[in-house]
């Protein structure tokens, strides 16, 4: 196999400023292209994904432009929003095709979106059934379950939902789509997912109401532009976490890293494992709470996690499996059958991943029982084009004895360009 080598370190030192978030980024993009009026973004994601929900805004009429990580959004209100004349790609972004049916189920005309290989099997009812309760016109393969998927948006009318599972793609899109719907639009959760785009909505101007896993808003409220300003993402930040916790020495400090408690799992996970973890400087800046992390080796021991933690962790779990393989004892992931839906199978991925570099994982239904050992091996493993996966290989070739050979390590650009320059700056 060819690929990137990634050799063994042994310490870490200095600061890293991980880029913005991914879901945050998505969310300023599309609510400054639905409001009236300028918005201003700061430290937007040049990742894959942003950018193709940027691209699919600007076939859809709104005018933006793009001054490194700074966006400015010429907002017009969504009944400027014109039919696009070709198929929106959404490449491989499950946020960007989600919350986009939702946007555009509104809208008086016709539009066909589609993705990557990848996303073109991720499903697509969860999102589309909903949508079509409440009155949007919606074809595409397996009864609309997978993408090409085409919509002919028009009159709304607002439902209250119950969701099998907790995504915030399906509670945004709902959400999105309720804002133009006739009255009330409610959607009760299992367990809470990321609240990124509730926090937005009510910077823009919407009232929304949440109470436990319920999140309720009327319809026709007007969003107005806003000055957003975008913490760094805690999913790219987990990488570190773990390359911090797990060399034998050094010290890593990431400055601005967003810590809404809906996205605070991993650490919760690696401290109750022992990491030395601690929040330096705290802020709360758009709505959304930030702070310095600063991460120490430490000894790892294992742990069993499931049920409301999972979607607080949902795609860190790739990179927390890696730092259950060597940390010591039994590690169990349990409730993370949405794993299997994700870029890849994320399960069966990582299980036959790590094991081919020398770990102990047993794959579960809905997660995986990994056997730490404290030594990793190395090798070859492939990204299957998926960024997770490529980030969690190159941290393992860093943490492993022999160095792990990275095939399609260029995924990592779908949320972290430049992951593996950015981390060469530390190593001791
Ligand atoms: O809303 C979002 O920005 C996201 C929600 C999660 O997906 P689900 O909603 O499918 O759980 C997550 O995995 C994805 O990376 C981003
Ligand atoms: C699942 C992910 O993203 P999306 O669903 O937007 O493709 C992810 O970033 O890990």
């Amino acid at each position: 196999m060819g690929g990137v080598f990634v050799k063994p370190i042994t310490g870490v030192k200095g600061e890293i400023r991980v880029p913005g978030d991914k879901s945050i980024s998505h969310r300023a993009a599309l609510l400054g292209g639905m409001a009236f009026g300028e918005t201003h973004v700061t430290d937007f994601l040049l990742g894959q994904d942003c950018l193709s929900t940027l691209k699919c805004l600007r076939e859809l009429g709104v005018a933006w432009e793009r001054q490194g990580t700074e966006v400015w959004l010429h907002g017009q209100g969504m009944d400027e929003w014109r039919e696009p004349t070709n198929i929106l790609d959404a490449g491989n972004s499950g946020t960007t095709f989600r919350l986009m049916l939702g946007v555009l189920a509104g809208s008086p005309f016709s539009v066909t979106l589609t993705g990557d290989d990848s996303l073109r099997s991720r499903p697509m009812r969860r999102v589309t059934e909903p949508l079509k309760q409440m009155g949007a016109r919606i074809l595409g393969r397996r009864e609309g379950n997978l993408a090409p998927i085409t919509m002919q948006g028009g009159y709304l009318q607002g439902q209250s939902f119950q969701t099998e599972v907790a995504s915030a793609q399906v509670k945004s899109a709902l959400l999105l789509a309720g804002l133009r719907a006739k009255g009330e639009t409610s959607v009760q959760e299992p367990s809470r997912s990321r609240d990124h785009t509730e926090r937005m909505l009510r910077g823009f101007g919407v009232e929304v109401h949440s109470s436990g896993n319920l999140v309720k808003l009327q319809g026709g409220g007007r969003l107005t532009g806003q000055e957003v300003s975008v913490p760094g993402d805690i999913s790219s930040a987990a990488f570190f976490l773990v390359l911090g916790s797990l060399v034998e020495k050094g010290e890593l400090l990431l400055p601005e890293v967003g810590i809404n408690p809906t996205r605070t799992g991993i650490i919760d996970v690696l401290k109750a494992m022992g990491a030395d973890i601690e929040f330096l400087k705290s802020s709360e800046i758009c709505g959304e709470p930030r702070a310095t992390l600063r991460v120490r080796p430490s000894h790892l021991k294992g742990i069993e996690l499931g049920g409301d933690l999972i979607p607080r962790l949902i795609d860190e779990i790739p990179i927390l499996a890696l730092a259950a393989s060597l940390a010591e004892g039994e590690t169990v992931i349990r409730d993370a059958s949405e794993l299997r839906v994700k870029e890849t199978d994320r399960i069966a991925r990582v299980a036959e991943g790590l094991n081919a570099l020398g770990a102990k994982i047993e794959e579960l239904p809905d997660g995986m029982r990994i056997h730490g050992q404290r030594t990793l091996r190395g090798g070859e493993a492939s990204s299957f084009g998926d960024h997770r996966l490529a980030m969690a290989w190159a941290v393992a070739g860093m943490l492993s004895q022999e160095g792990v050979s990275v095939e399609n390590m260029t995924a990592a650009d779908v949320s972290f360009p430049d992951f593996l320059e950015i981390i060469k700056k530390v190593v001791l």
